[in-house]
């Protein structure tokens, strides 16, 4: 069993128990459910940045380990908005990154206008709804482990509730698929390969090629220098996900800063 099969296998047990503590119905009368969201692709394309950034918060996963120790994702949230992300991905889940749906609620709590994704492993319509009434703006799905049908069944979920989609690829076979029915509005070449947790950024370059080009196209995972975001750039990739960088740095500012820019 690879990381993604054990990480779907153990999701699902967690969807069970969550939908005993709180129902789907119960989800679509939180507050932000119906609230209005920002739109991360707007940002991305509007930002004076060559590129934008996503800044990831996250406490552990499991290629590096924990990452910080002392995790306040209210804390990594001053310095990010200080810092003007175009996004924030926030980790939600607990048992391979350490995360919780609360972080993402205890981030929405704090703005209105930065763009939020909910980083999480989705494969069931209740996270969708979960995700909304947890304040996200933008979704991400995995197109390694969906089907077809429940990749375009969640999109279009989302895209009713508002929420925009992040669509991940990785390989070819990925491409065919979320490329098989639409044109997803964002789509997040995932530099890590999640067999040998391997990062290079080569990897956005080998299949940009097969890309439609009025996708927004995202970089994610292995980022740490300004070369490479400066590549990336000139390749036409609009923004860039980064995690370990940012949240080991010792000045997280700096260290956004340092990658893609002050502005
Ligand atoms: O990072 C992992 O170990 C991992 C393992 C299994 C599934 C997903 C995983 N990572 C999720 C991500 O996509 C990254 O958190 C994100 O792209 C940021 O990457 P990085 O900048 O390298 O921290």
């Amino acid at each position: 069993m690879n990381i993604l099969d054990r990480i779907v296998s153990k999701k699902k047990e967690i969807i069970a128990e969550s939908k005993q503590r709180i129902s789907q119905s119960e989800l679509r009368s939180l507050p932000y459910y119906h609230a209005s969201t920002c739109s991360l692709r707007k940002s991305l394309i509007e930002t004076p940045r060559p590129v934008g950034i996503i800044a990831e918060m996250k406490k552990a996963s499991p290629s590096k380990g924990v990452l910080m120790e002392d995790y306040q994702p209210t804390v990594l949230f001053k310095k990010y908005k200080e810092a003007k992300v175009e996004g924030i991905s926030i980790l939600t889940d607990q048992e391979f990154f350490q995360g919780s749906i609360n972080h993402l609620l205890q981030i929405r709590e704090l703005t209105e206008t930065i763009p939020l994704l909910r980083k999480d492993f989705i494969i069931d319509p209740y996270q969708v709804d979960e995700a909304k009434g947890y304040g996200a703006s933008v979704i991400l799905l995995i197109a390694a482990i969906l089907e077809p049908s429940q990749y375009q069944e969640l999109y279009l979920q989302a895209k009713e509730l508002g929420l925009e989609v992040l669509t991940e690829v990785h390989d070819q076979d990925d491409i065919q698929k979320v490329l098989k029915d639409f044109t997803p509005e964002m789509i997040g070449i995932n530099n890590r390969d999640l067999t040998t947790f391997n990062t290079s950024i080569q990897h956005t370059h080998q299949l940009l090629g097969q890309l439609p080009k009025e996708t927004l196209l995202i970089s994610e995972s292995g980022i740490h220098s300004h070369e490479q975001v400066e590549t990336l750039s000139n390749l036409g990739i609009k923004g860039v996900l980064v995690g370990e960088r940012i949240v080991k740095a010792a000045n997280q500012v700096e260290a956004i800063y340092e990658l893609v820019g002050k502005r």
